[in-house]
């Protein structure tokens, strides 16, 4: 199982302090040593962590593939095409957001996404798409000719979280998921079972699958046990656990758990 670890959760830090410090760039040569497979940010509209220049130097310096995340926008494509990572994922973005809550409306957004992938295509940059695990989005994604697929596994971590974790104890508690934990076992095992399937689907059409959002330690041997997903991307739990232990012993830690 590959794994892509998302360094921007070291420029949320920088950032609530408005300074330079820590560097998401210092972390290239950690990610390295510890047999990471790539380095996956995300560029968003509001600029709330990775600014700009953090892409370019990553991107520059980087011996890892650059996995870059990215709204449809097109003045955000238009950068990336010239910021040529190997990979770009787009993804819907909110400003009003936490965090990404979803994947992709493929359907809505059917032509406006085609024309993106067509100037990252002419750019030489491979395109993923972060979707919700629905079949017909997966085969929306199939027309659209891309190399990759990222299955978002938000709504997965939150159901964990809230049955397993001490998450509904806090205040950050997720309101429309405090429900018995008898139903919380049965929706996480119908989510698990929902992610299953839409790799298997997009596996059997030819697109490699990734997953990604919200796993950690806990939950992620759950969807690393799924056979036709190649690549995790993840990042807060291991930049939190990184907090502990250091950057490269969290990245080792999660490679023991995901290989
Ligand atoms: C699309 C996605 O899942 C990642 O970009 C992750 O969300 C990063 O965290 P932020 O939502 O804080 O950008
Ligand atoms: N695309 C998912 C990602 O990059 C990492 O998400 P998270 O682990 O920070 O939730």
């Amino acid at each position: 199982m590959l794994l892509g670890v998302n360094i921007d959760h070291i420029a949320v830090l920088r950032e609530a302090r408005k300074i330079n410090d820590p560097n998401p760039l210092d972390a290239l040569g950690i990610c390295k040593l510890a047999n990471a497979d790539q380095i996956t940010i995300h560029l968003r509209e509001d600029r709330r962590h990775i600014h700009d220049d953090d892409a370019k130097k990553i991107i520059e310096n980087s011996n890892l593939p650059v996995n870059l995340e990215c709204s449809i926008n097109d003045e955000i494509i238009d950068i990336v095409c010239k910021l040529k990572p190997q990979r770009a994922t787009l993804v819907p973005e909110n400003r009003a957001e936490v965090t990404t809550e979803g994947g992709l409306d493929v359907k809505s957004n059917f032509e406006k996404i085609k024309k993106a992938i067509k100037k990252l295509h002419d750019n030489e940059i491979e395109v993923s798409l972060f979707i919700d695990p629905k079949k017909e989005t997966i085969k929306l994604s199939s027309e659209l000719k891309v190399e990759w697929i990222e299955l978002h596994t938000g709504t997965f971590a939150n159901i964990y979280a809230m049955l397993h974790g001490n998450l509904r104890n806090t205040h950050h508690s997720i309101k429309e998921l405090e429900l018995p934990r008898q139903d919380l076992k049965v929706m996480l095992k119908e989510s698990k079972k929902q992610i299953k399937k839409a790799s298997n689907k997009a596996d059997q059409l030819n697109l490699k699958v990734a997953a990604g959002h919200g796993l950690n330690y806990q939950n992620v041997s759950l969807i690393s046990s799924i056979k036709t997903i190649s690549e995790l991307n993840i990042g807060q739990s291991i930049i939190a656990r990184s907090v502990y232990t250091g950057l490269y012993q969290a990245i080792l830690d999660m490679k023991e758990l995901i290989k």
